[in-house]
C-alpha cells in the first residue's frame, strides 16, 4: 500500500572536496550530493526543505516527476513558486507517480551547479510492475555531473556581464560519478586505495605516451584516493553470474556524456522511467537531464573493471571520470588494463545512432493522432544590447519577480508579466538554419526580445512542438541542446537533419513506438519533433538542460490549463511573493494543500 516518506533536509553551504580539492558547494544535511530517496510508486513524498544559506533563496525540483495535480511542488524559482527565503522551512509533498530513474536539483539560478542534487528513485510495485522487474538481481546506480572551480556566482556574474565582460563558462574541470572525480588526473591509478601508495605511472603510460590522459597523469598533483577520502572513485561490487539493473541520470551543468563498462554489454531497458525496447550496446550517450536503467550481466572474468566516462559533443578540455565494477570474486582491487577510451567528442553520428535506437516497449500507450495546435521553435544564439543569449522564436526567457502560478493563482499576472502578448507559434521560413543570425536575409532578421511571456495551452490540447536547431553567433557552429519538459512526458515522434519541412516530414513522424521520455536531444543543424497531452494544469518551464544556457534564457513557460486553475488548492506559501502579495481577491480560497491522494 502507498505511504508517506518523510524526510527533513537543511541546506547549506559546505567546504567538500568533490574532486579533491577544496571547494564551496551546496549540501543538503551537511553532505554532498544529496541523500538518496527512494521510494514506491503511488507512495507520497513528503520533503522538509529548509533554507540554512541565509543569503540566497532555494528551490528543489523533482526532476522527472510529473507534479500530477500539485503544480506548486514542481520548485521551479518564479514559475511555479517563491524561493524559500534563507531561514525558511517549505515542505514539499508530491506522489511518485511512476516508476523509474529520476533525481532532484535545484532550479533557482545556477544552483543546480553549485552541487544541489541528489538521486530520487521509485520502485515499481504490483500495481506498477516494470516489465523488465523480474530480468535482475541487483542494482547500481550511479548518478552523473560536471564540476568546476570557478562559483556558480562568479559563473553567471559572467554570462550576465555585457561587451567585454561577457564571459563563457567553459568546460568543467572534472566528472563526478556519485559526486566523486579526480581533477587532473586521469586517474586513481596512481595510488593503492587501500595504502595510498603511489603506483608507477608507467604501468599505466609507457613511456613516450605523449596522449592527454598520460600527459594529465604525469603532471598531476592529486591528493591520495585512498578509500575514505571524499573524491575516492566509486567501487561497485558486484557477484559474478548475476544480472544487475544500472541506473545512469545525468544532472550535469554542461557536458554531454558517454558512459563505458569496460569488458561488458549494456542492454537499455528504461529512458526516463519509461521502458524501451530492449536493445544492446557496447556504450552509452547520455545527455544532461535524461536517465537510463541498463542491464549488465556479470559474465566476464572475475576481476575489476574500469567504467569510464567521457565528454560528447564539445572539444573537451576535461578528463574522463572512472569507477570501478569489482567482482566480489576478484583477486586485485584494481583494473589491469588502461581505463577504456569512450568515443570520440565530435562523432556526432554515433550519438544520433544510439538515441534513434530509442522506441517504446510494447504496452507503452501511444499518442493521440489528432493534433490541436502545432508550435514551431527555432533555437538561436543571439546578441541582446551586447549580451549573448538564447533566443526560441527571437524571445529570449526572463523570469518575472512573481511566480507565473502566483500571479495567475491571485489574478496579478497583468502586472506580474507580459500576459497580454503570447509567445510565437512559429518563425520566419526563410531564417537559413546554416547561417548566424546577423548573415540573415532582411525579411528574416528580427530583433530578440527580452520576456517573460507565456505559451497559453488549453486544458486537453494535444500539442505538436517541433524544435529546430540552427547556427550560433560564430559561423560553421551548431550545438547539441537537451530539451526538458517539466510536468509531462511527451512522445518523441522524430528527428532530422537541416530544416523542418513539415509538408515532408510530418507524414514521416513516428506514431506507433515513439518512446516517452522528459527530456529529448535537439542535434546540431537539424529538429526533433514531440507531442503531449495538457492534461496537467500548471506553469511549466521547457527548457535546454545545460545549466548555462537556460541563465541565457533558452527556455519557454507553458501556463497549461489556467482555465482550471482554481480546482487546486494552490497553498499560499508556495506562491504569495511579488505581485501576489498585492492581489486583492484571490481567485479561489487560499487554503492549505489537501495532501493529494496517492
Ligand atoms: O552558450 C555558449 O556560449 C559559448 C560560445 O558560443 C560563445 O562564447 C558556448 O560554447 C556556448 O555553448
Amino acid at each position: 500500500a502507498p505511504t508517506t516518506r518523510r524526510f527533513k533536509w537543511d541546506v547549506e553551504y559546505i567546504m567538500w572536496a568533490p574532486d579533491c580539492q577544496q571547494s564551496v558547494m551546496i549540501g543538503i544535511n551537511g553532505k554532498f550530493p544529496g541523500p538518496t530517496i527512494e521510494a514506491n510508486a503511488g507512495d507520497l513524498i513528503s520533503v522538509e526543505v529548509t533554507n540554512s544559506m541565509h543569503t540566497e533563496g532555494l528551490v528543489i525540483h523533482w526532476h522527472g516527476i510529473r507534479q500530477i495535480g500539485t503544480p506548486w511542488a514542481d520548485g521551479t524559482a518564479a514559475i511555479s513558486q517563491c524561493p524559500i527565503n534563507g531561514g525558511e522551512t517549505f515542505t514539499y509533498e508530491f506522489v511518485a507517480d511512476k516508476p523509474g530513474t529520476f533525481f532532484y536539483h535545484g532550479h533557482y539560478g545556477m544552483q543546480r551547479a553549485a552541487g544541489l542534487y541528489g538521486s530520487l528513485i521509485v520502485n515499481g510495485t504490483d500495481q506498477q510492475k516494470e516489465p523488465y522487474a523480474d530480468e535482475y538481481d541487483g542494482e547500481l546506480n550511479m548518478l552523473l555531473s560536471d564540476w568546476y572551480h570557478e562559483n556558480v556566482y562568479a559563473q553567471a556574474a559572467g554570462l550576465d556581464g555585457k561587451g567585454k565582460h561577457w564571459e563563457w563558462v567553459g568546460e568543467p574541470q572534472t566528472l563526478l560519478i556519485n559526486g566523486r572525480g579526480q581533477f587532473d588526473c586521469s586517474l586513481a591509478i596512481e595510488r593503492d586505495r587501500k595504502t595510498c601508495d603511489r603506483r608507477k605511472t608507467d604501468a599505466y603510460c609507457k613511456e613516450g605516451d605523449k596522449s592527454e590522459r598520460c600527459e594529465l597523469i604525469r603532471r598531476s598533483e592529486c591528493g591520495p584516493f585512498c578509500e575514505g577520502t571524499q573524491c575516492a572513485p566509486v567501487v561497485f561490487d558486484v557477484e559474478p553470474g548475476k544480472t544487475y539493473r544500472l541506473r545512469i541520470a545525468s544532472t550535469t551543468s554542461l557536458s554531454a556524456l558517454n558512459v563505458h563498462v569496460e569488458g561488458h554489454k549494456l542492454t537499455v531497458v528504461e529512458a526516463d522511467g519509461n521502458s524501451v525496447a530492449p536493445f544492446e550496446v557496447d556504450d552509452i550517450d547520455i545527455y544532461s537531464g535524461e536517465s537510463y536503467s541498463v542491464l549488465l550481466k556479470t559474465d566476464q572474468r572475475p576481476q575489476a573493471y574500469w567504467i569510464s566516462v567521457g565528454v560528447r559533443g564539445r572539444k573537451p578540455k576535461t578528463p574522463n571520470a572512472l569507477a570501478i565494477l569489482k567482482y566480489t570474486t576478484s583477486k586485485s582491487e584494481w583494473p589491469a588494463a588502461v581505463p577504456p577510451a569512450t568515443p570520440a567528442w565530435d562523432n556526432v553520428t554515433r550519438s544520433k545512432e544510439f538515441t534513434y535506437k530509442i522506441k517504446a516497449r510494447e504496452g507503452t500507450p501511444r499518442p493521440p493522432t489528432t493534433v490541436d495546435r502545432r508550435i514551431l521553435m527555432l533555437n538561436t544564439q543571439n546578441y541582446v544590447d551586447e549580451h549573448i543569449k538564447w533566443a526560441i522564436n527571437h524571445v529570449t526567457l526572463s523570469l518575472p519577480n512573481t511566480p507565473y502560478l502566483g500571479a495567475y493563482f491571485y489574478g496579478v499576472e497583468s502586472v506580474a508579466f507580459d500576459a497580454a502578448t503570447e509567445s510565437p507559434d512559429t518563425f520566419d521560413r526563410g531564417y537559413d538554419i546554416k547561417k548566424p543570425p546577423e548573415a540573415q536575409a532582411p525579411a528574416a532578421q528580427a530583433e530578440t526580445a527580452v520576456s517573460n511571456r507565456v505559451y497559453k495551452v488549453a486544458n486537453g490540447t494535444v500539442v505538436d512542438v517541433v524544435l529546430q536547431n540552427a547556427n550560433a553567433l560564430e559561423a560553421g557552429v551548431s550545438e547539441s541542446h537537451p530539451w526538458h519538459l517539466h510536468g509531462h512526458d511527451f512522445w518523441v515522434l522524430g528527428y532530422g537533419e537541416g530544416m523542418y519541412e513539415h509538408d515532408r516530414d510530418f507524414k514521416k513522424l513516428d506514431v506507433t513506438s515513439p518512446p516517452l521520455r522528459n527530456t529529448v536531444v535537439l542535434f546540431p543543424n537539424g529538429w526533433t519533433a514531440l507531442r503531449f497531452v495538457a492534461d496537467n494544469p500548471g506553469v511549466w518551464a521547457f527548457h535546454c538542460h545545460i545549466e548555462p544556457h537556460l541563465h541565457l534564457g533558452m527556455g519557454v513557460i507553458i501556463a497549461e490549463g489556467m482555465e482550471r486553475l482554481h480546482e487546486l488548492n494552490v497553498p499560499k506559501e508556495a506562491v504569495m511573493c511579488g505581485q501576489a502579495t498585492r492581489a486583492a481577491v484571490p481567485l479561489a480560497p487560499a487554503t492549505s494543500p489537501s495532501p493529494p491522494s496517492p
